[in-house]
């Protein structure tokens, strides 16, 4: 449910680092395109993958290639936080099954209502005539695909092949159509592919996703991929390989993953869990044709050959499990300097001190094996206690994301026990999971405002939400999207509704406040989410969506304030007045 739903309702009812970014690393790492060329190394032996002209690289941006991470883009002039680096159209992208009829096929918007099925296939929509001439070229071959693959599919959940099958069917579809020598073409084949070093887990999938290719291609035997200038099994996996190391989520201006896109130039940046870059697609652009719009914004000031670095996994996941999704599905052990700094207190695995005197303390890891207060150096008593807890924590985060849409409320009776056990046993806000299933908490929460729209959900929700803020911002830097986006939330949440005191349930809880106070806090915390989506989703853009419509809740706040204001600048008047009565 919108924001926007909820407020009517409830009144309604009651009023991709390794690479450390110092000169002198750079310097001693980097080679020039020629020395790649001629280098023995894998990632560098590729000559077309070095010289290869990147249609959309921008004149700020330069490509050079690393002996450990392979080529990379680097900054060329300095680039101011917010700034947008990059801004193209993916080379291909598609809607993941659930999204097809809620979004457009063509342009990736989603309207409140009025899309048009395609009357083909019955499976993609769009926002009108426009966006349906626009996609036909290739939505022409992907539609009798898509009627053909419904029509041998087994049950009615797997009548629609996977986003990333019919991204991959537009890639072939297009390099056949623009070309096999086509710029747009080896951009493609200049993906990096790491066929050659593949998990039995990773095979295993790829092989699923090359028969189930090779299916919705309509063609009776691998031979037959010739025709997309695939010859053997080996061009195959390497395509495979080069779609899954190379694949970006598709995601709405508010985060949320509807798809995957492909861009090879986008993926040329190198990955860091602690980026100076981050990837959007904030819709910015007035003209649909333009969208999905992908863009790569700066999260912090980057200097002149700085190398320019985004993160590929969620980082405020531990050091274990970045590494591991790192490993599995890029091939690489992070060096980043996130990764390899022992010394201090990681905030994504930390538990407060026992003796509560404000510091934290590293929480049982394989990894740690000191557990004291790095203030005080208070030992921690019983650390099995906590490891226990951990332990159960991430057991129940998995069981809760794994139902949370065929059961959500099981998943929020799961999350309502756990965080309080969590809590109990002294993680902080930004330690894992705890972060993680407060965000799910709060998503869960939101779900079950279509059924209950009590006051104490809404208040619960605004303090779960706070919570969730509170520890992103221990780990992300200030404008990081996600971040940007838990604050807008917050702030959009507080904006609800303002009980009155009298009538508030929570009136003695001290967050949120009620009456005009929670209207002050929503203003200031969407004036904050404003700052934060600025950076986040780039200021050049106005922070796309997001930022637009905080602008208008902000515009309707002031309004709202006004009011309040107003009504108590009248009473203060009336009960001068009628005090001077009295005295007289
Ligand atoms: C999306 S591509 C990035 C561009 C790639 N370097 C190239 O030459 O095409 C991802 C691959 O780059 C390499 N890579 C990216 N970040 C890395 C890092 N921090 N350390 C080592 N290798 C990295 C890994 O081989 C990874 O699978």
């Amino acid at each position: 449910m919108s924001f926007a739903n909820l407020k009517s309702k409830r009144q309604g009812k009651s009023s991709r680092s390794y690479v450390t970014s110092t000169d002198s690393f750079r310097e001693s790492h980097s080679t020039t395109i020629s020395e790649a060329v001629h280098s023995s190394d894998p990632k560098q032996s590729n000559p077309d993958n070095a010289s290869i002209v990147y249609q959309d690289i921008p004149n700020n941006v330069e490509m050079r290639v690393l002996s450990v991470a392979g080529r990379g883009l680097f900054a060329k002039n300095s680039i101011k936080a917010g700034s947008v680096i990059i801004s193209l159209r993916p080379h291909s992208f598609a809607l993941a099954s659930q999204y097809l009829d809620s979004h457009c096929s063509a342009c990736a918007a989603a309207p409140n209502s009025g899309l048009l099925r395609c009357t083909g296939c019955r499976t993609v929509w769009y926002c009108n005539a426009t966006c349906q001439k626009n996609d036909w070229l290739l939505h022409r071959l992907e539609c009798s695909a898509l009627v053909n693959w419904a029509k041998s599919a087994p049950s009615k959940s797997l009548s629609v092949p996977s986003d990333a099958v019919r991204c991959l069917g537009r890639i072939l579809w297009q390099k056949e159509r623009k070309g096999f020598d086509s710029s747009w073409s080896k951009e493609i084949d200049a993906l990096q592919s790491h066929r050659h070093s593949l998990q039995p887990r990773v095979v295993e999938n790829n092989t699923h996703l090359a028969h189930s290719l090779v299916r919705y291609l309509g063609l009776s035997s691998p031979g037959e991929l010739s025709k997309f200038d695939i010859s053997s099994a080996g061009d195959l996996t390497d395509l495979i390989s080069r779609f899954v190391t190379n694949t970006f989520a598709l995601t709405s201006p508010s985060l949320t993953p509807v798809g995957v896109s492909v861009s090879p130039l986008v993926a040329l940046f190198n990955h860091s869990c602690d980026p100076d870059a981050v990837i959007v697609f904030p819709r910015s652009s007035q003209n649909s044709a333009e969208e999905p719009r992908m863009q790569v914004i700066a999260l912090r000031d980057i200097s002149p050959y700085e190398e320019i670095l985004t993160s590929y996994v969620d980082t405020t996941l531990p050091r274990s499990l970045r590494q591991a999704a790192l490993q599995e599905t890029y091939d690489f052990i992070c060096q980043c300097k996130l990764c390899h700094d022992d010394k201090k207190v990681d905030p994504r695995e930390s538990i407060w001190c026992p003796k509560s005197c404000g510091g934290m303390c590293s929480a049982p890891s394989d990894e740690s094996k000191i557990f004291q207060c790095a203030k005080c150096h208070t030992v921690v008593p019983a650390p099995e206690s906590i490891a226990d807890a951990l332990r159960i924590g991430q057991e129940a985060l998995e069981k809760a994301s794994s139902i949370q849409v065929t059961n959500y409320v099981k998943a929020l009776q799961l999350t309502t026990n756990i965080i309080p056990i969590l809590v109990s046993a002294g993680l902080t806000p930004s330690c894992h999971p705890l972060l993680a299933l407060t965000g799910l908490h709060k998503t869960l929460l939101l779900s079950s405002f279509s059924e209950d729209m009590s006051q104490e959900l809404l208040d619960e929700t605004i303090r779960t939400a706070a919570k969730h803020y509170a520890g992103l911002s221990t780990l992300l830097l200030d404008g990081h999207p996600v971040r940007a986006v838990a604050l807008a939330e917050l702030g959009k949440l507080l904006a609800v509704d303002e009980p009155s005191p009298a009538t508030s349930l929570a009136a003695n809880v001290a967050f949120p406040p009620t009456g005009p106070p929670r209207l002050k806090a929503a203003y200031e915390t969407l004036v904050r989410a404003r700052n934060e989506v600025m950076i986040g989703f780039g200021r050049d853009n106005d922070g796309g969506e997001l930022g637009r419509n905080i602008r208008e809740t902000l515009v309707s706040l002031e309004k709202e304030l006004g009011v309040w204001t107003q009504g108590i600048h009248n009473t203060l008047q009336n009960l001068s007045k009628s005090m001077k009565m009295n005295n007289n």
